[in-house]
């Protein structure tokens, strides 16, 4: 139980993201909320802020409910601490205070509730919901996505029912939202997981060879056709095809996706035989197709053929409970394959973690934690080792400010000129989402400049 809301959200989601809770964290931004829920669910361990109770003579009436309560405090001395446990407080947390801190002392409170109730005791080690085995935080929740947001699991809900249907899927969400992991996970459910997965990026190949990726072509089509091509129709029969980015294919592409939707059968191109194909198609776009459309750059006729299955994903910001396990997750990750000792984040970092708006989605958290654990060395994630986007809540940094961060440092903070150099680089490259030539091109350096050094870093790293 606290006021602040970032306070709340950062503790619940640092709760979330721990394989194996035993107890389902609930909570309460005043007293009054608290005592209404524990007048149907007495037996409870209440973590209170002394701030938001209204002092330690307020504690009293929380542990009146046969709760444990535990206190907390920004104000956190001895004198609190003494204070709150003569209140009724079987135990004192100074704030601010790590995932692990509250962990041991709610554990050690479960452990410690008395024997008498044994019934009750029972009851608080049943999680409120079925959970997967735990394999340490970088468990998955569903099919490879991480997150138990009420959100994704209205998500994770469609995609369990309309799995084993053949019908098309309309995936719509923003950049980095998980649209091509949905296509998975619809692809993996489906009856036709045995079968081929093909992905094809709409936005990725030229127009001109656009057709040919999709539907093949013969020997002689065009020039340059010097072989026969199976087309990723084809290549998907009896399986998925995943057309991502579906909004940016051109509309004379388009009517001809629309025939193949419509007759089943795949015509390479130059060819003049149709093969029949058993293909479902799952598309997604970030446009808004309602909007393309009115904008006459989708065809309607294919959008209702598309559009039978929609599933719309929520943007990172819209389920601020998802930011932390998904953060602890890519840190449990990246921390194994680099080899580092990372096992969390210090309070402070979680909480910006929680502050920044996350406009690129998970993408742009699994790119932030990388980079953390690539650059730096460490138990926990600081402030300073996140990287300067999320520092500044959300704003793009100024090349300036890319050079303060690096000279602004403590004596003992001033990292290696090769790391500073390094920083600069993956900074520009997750600024411009991983496109090399654009992030070369703002640093006014060439591309070849980037891909060397990225060499000689990873050269160092193995030697
Ligand atoms: N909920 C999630 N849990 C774990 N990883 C996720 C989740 N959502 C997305 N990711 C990861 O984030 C990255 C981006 O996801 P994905 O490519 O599916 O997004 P997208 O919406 O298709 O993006 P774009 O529109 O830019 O193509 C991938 O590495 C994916 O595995």
């Amino acid at each position: 139980m606290d006021a602040d809301p970032v306070q709340r959200r950062t503790v619940s989601a640092q709760l979330s993201a721990q394989a194996g809770l035993r107890f389902a964290p609930t909570a309460f931004a005043t007293k009054a909320e608290a005592l209404e829920r524990l007048a149907d669910r007495p037996h409870a361990i209440v973590v209170a802020d002394l701030e938001t109770v209204g002092g330690v003579d307020e504690l009293g009436g929380l542990s009146s409910h046969d709760s444990s309560v535990i206190a907390m405090s920004a104000r956190g001395s001895v004198h609190a601490a003494v204070a709150a446990m003569r209140a009724g407080a079987i135990d004192f947390l100074p704030k601010p205070f790590g995932a692990a801190a509250l962990l041991e002392r709610l554990n050690a409170a479960i452990a410690e509730w008395p024997a008498a109730r044994p019934a009750e005791a029972k009851r608080a080690e049943t999680p409120a919901a079925p959970k997967p085995a735990a394999t340490g935080l970088a468990r998955e929740d569903f099919e490879g996505f991480i997150g138990r947001s009420a959100a994704m699991g209205l998500v994770y809900d469609q995609i369990s029912r309309i799995a084993p249907s053949k019908a098309p899927v309309f995936v719509t969400g923003e950049s980095g939202t998980g649209k091509e992991l949905c296509a998975e996970a619809i692809h993996g459910r489906s009856g036709r997981a045995g079968g081929p997965f093909i992905a094809l990026n709409c936005s990725a190949i030229p127009k001109d060879l656009m057709e040919s990726e999709i539907f093949g072509h013969v020997r002689g089509a065009f020039t340059g056709a010097t072989e026969n091509r199976t087309g990723a129709a084809e290549l998907a029969d009896g399986g998925t095809l995943f057309l991502d980015e579906i909004g940016e294919m051109d509309l004379g592409l388009q009517a001809k996706l629309l025939r193949f939707i419509q007759s089943g059968t795949v015509q390479r191109v130059g060819d003049v035989t149709a093969r029949r194909v058993d293909v479902r198609i799952v598309c997604a776009t970030h446009r808004d197709p309602f909007a393309e459309i009115a904008a006459g750059r989708f065809r309607e006729d294919l959008f209702y053929r598309l559009h039978v299955l929609p599933i719309q994903l929520p943007a990172l910001r819209e389920r601020a409970e998802d930011i932390l396990p998904l953060a602890s997750a890519f840190l449990a990750r990246y921390a194994a394959e680099e080899a580092r000792a990372f096992r969390g984040f210090e309070p402070e970092a979680a909480a910006m973690l929680m502050r920044h708006a996350w406009p690129g989605n998970v993408r742009e958290l699994q790119n932030a934690i990388r980079r953390v654990v690539v650059l730096h060395q460490g138990a926990e994630v600081t402030v300073a080792m996140l990287p300067q986007t999320i520092r500044a809540g959300g704003a793009q940094p100024s090349r300036n400010e890319f050079a303060v961060v690096e000279t602004r440092a403590a004596p003992q903070l001033v990292a290696p000129f090769w790391e500073q150099e390094r920083s600069i680089i993956e900074c520009a490259v997750e600024a411009h989402g991983g496109n090399i030539a654009r992030a070369a091109a703002a640093l006014e350096i060439s591309p070849s400049t980037i891909y060397r050094k990225r060499q000689a870093w990873l050269e160092r790293r193995t030697a």
